[in-house]
């Protein structure tokens, strides 16, 4: 047989049909997670339909992009939108049979970081859902990706989609990452190095000693921010470290479904000669901390760089991009990025709001305080990474140095909540995109690790970590 990548043994191991000869195939898919905000629409489909959800118990719902943040959380949501999303959620659950975890739920959370923690996500499954940052489960050896509405109500009512197999694209981290340097800054590397489009149309499988290395965590803020490569997935082979994470977990296989569960993952990887249709490296030591200085996530830099100079760019139309987003950011070419001045600090998101973000946040804050111009605020990517960080004391140190201290959901990511920046605020991001309004509208976003936002906060302004 011929030898096969990882991504093919996926996509063939869940193919149910062929359905041309050009890459289409009805895909079944294992296991499927249901926001608020992206989900209405397919249950309407469905309903209009007089369709029923096939398989109920292969869906997860949460509340995560809509609800505040407020310290003393309760049902009441300032936004009357907003609480109907949440409501009509709840109603569909009910009546089409999926488990919720809504805002009052000590397991609720952005879905990115609740399912993995839940151990809804094994290795070898194949996962669908509507939001694009579904590609976090590749860090446990599942292929997760995003889905439109229609497609949702497809998922729902069969448990399939129509799906066109992508091209292959090995991402290699040579060598060790060196102090201070994490999966954020490595991620950011590749984005910046292959453009926001550098991988569409390809499934990225991630390997080497830099991979090895990282924690699952850390593998879970690279598969998420693979999507701004324009990845529509990116995993890489599940080892010891997943299994380790994954066990005990609430949904996670016990007993002897475990031992035969861990047999059979561990034969999940690439034949050792398989051939991708790309390759790209990347060497660890080369890899300094990074921050955007655009409106684009491959718009990103060394943090010792300086604004460039769209000047120096000979293709007009990048030129004039160039222009526009130093325009938006209100940046000068040549500034160095030391030298931008922040009005506010966020450590949340999908990307890196979970446990060991905040540890390493908390870290750099311990007994120092946040800059008198500098509104700071951590929401933790779950209500359970919320609670161990304060059994742990992060919290106390965090709110002890004058950030705020909020309940978990997507908020500032992308501002759908009531955590919005207002015009020509500029603000150290932990999140995964710096599109132009992200945080709100005329709001300028450098993304960066959230070791990097803890050290820009306590100084006022973008800060070398490797410096403190
Ligand atoms: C709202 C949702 C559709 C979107 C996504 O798909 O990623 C959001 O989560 C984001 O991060 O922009
Ligand atoms: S935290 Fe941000 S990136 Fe993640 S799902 Fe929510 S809005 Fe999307």
């Amino acid at each position: 047989m011929k030898p096969r990548t990882l991504y093919e043994k996926h996509i063939d191991s869940h193919t149910v049909r062929t359905l041309d000869d050009k890459g289409h195939v009805l895909l079944y898919i294992d296991r499927q997670v249901i926001n608020e905000y992206t989900s209405p629409q397919a249950f309407s489909g469905l309903r209009d339909a007089g369709r029923r959800v096939w398989r109920p118990e292969t869906s997860l719902a949460v509340v995560d992009h809509v609800n505040p943040t407020a310290p003393l959380r309760t049902r009441q949501m300032p936004d009357a939108g907003g609480a109907r999303q949440v409501s009509y959620l709840a109603e569909n659950c009910q009546e089409f049979g999926i488990e919720l975890f809504d805002i009052l739920d000590s397991r609720q959370g952005i879905e990115h970081v609740v399912a993995p923690e839940q151990g809804f996500i094994l290795p070898g499954m194949v996962i669908a859902a509507g939001d694009s940052h579904t590609t976090t489960y590749g860090a446990l050896g599942a292929f997760g990706f995003g889905i439109g509405t229609s497609e949702i109500e497809h998922l729902l009512a069969t448990q399939t989609l129509v799906y066109k197999r992508l091209k292959t694209l090995r991402v290699t981290i040579n060598g060790t990452l060196a102090r201070g340097i994490t999966a954020k800054d490595v991620v950011m590397a590749l984005v910046a190095k292959i453009g926001a489009a550098g991988a569409t149309g390809y499934a990225i499988e991630f390997c080497g000693e830099g991979i090895d290395a990282l924690s699952v965590e850390g593998r879970m803020t690279m598969c998420n921010m693979a999507v701004e490569a324009g990845a529509r997935g990116a995993f890489m082979a599940p080892d010891d470290k997943v299994f380790d994470y994954l066990k005990d977990k609430p949904r996670a296989p016990k007993g002897q479904q475990w031992t035969a569960a861990v047999n059979a993952w561990r034969k999940l990887h690439s034949d050792a000669d398989a051939v991708f249709d790309r390759e790209v490296e990347l060497s660890a030591a080369e890899i300094a901390p990074m921050v955007s200085w655009g409106t684009s996530p491959d718009q990103a830099l060394a943090i010792s760089g300086q604004v460039p100079d769209p000047l120096a760019e000979s293709d007009a139309s990048r030129r004039k991009d160039l222009q526009r987003a130093l325009q938006y950011m209100g940046l000068q070419a040549g500034q160095p990025l030391k030298s931008i001045s922040i009005s506010h600090a966020f450590i949340g998101s999908c990307t890196n709001a979970r446990i060991e973000d905040l540890r390493a946040a908390a870290e750099v804050v311990r007994g120092k305080t946040v800059a008198p111009a500098v509104r700071a605020m951590i929401v933790p990517g779950s209500s359970q990474v919320r609670a161990q960080a304060e059994q742990e004391g992060l919290a106390e140190i965090f709110t002890r140095a004058g950030f705020e201290w909020r309940q978990s959901g997507c908020s500032m990511c992308l501002a759908m909540n009531d955590d919005v920046l207002s015009p020509g605020d500029r603000c150290a991001s932990s999140t995964n995109r710096n599109f132009e309004g992200r945080q709100g509208a005329g709001a300028r976003t450098h993304l960066m690790s959230p070791a990097m936002v803890a050290a820009a906060a306590i100084s006022g302004h973008l800060t070398d970590i490797r410096e403190l």
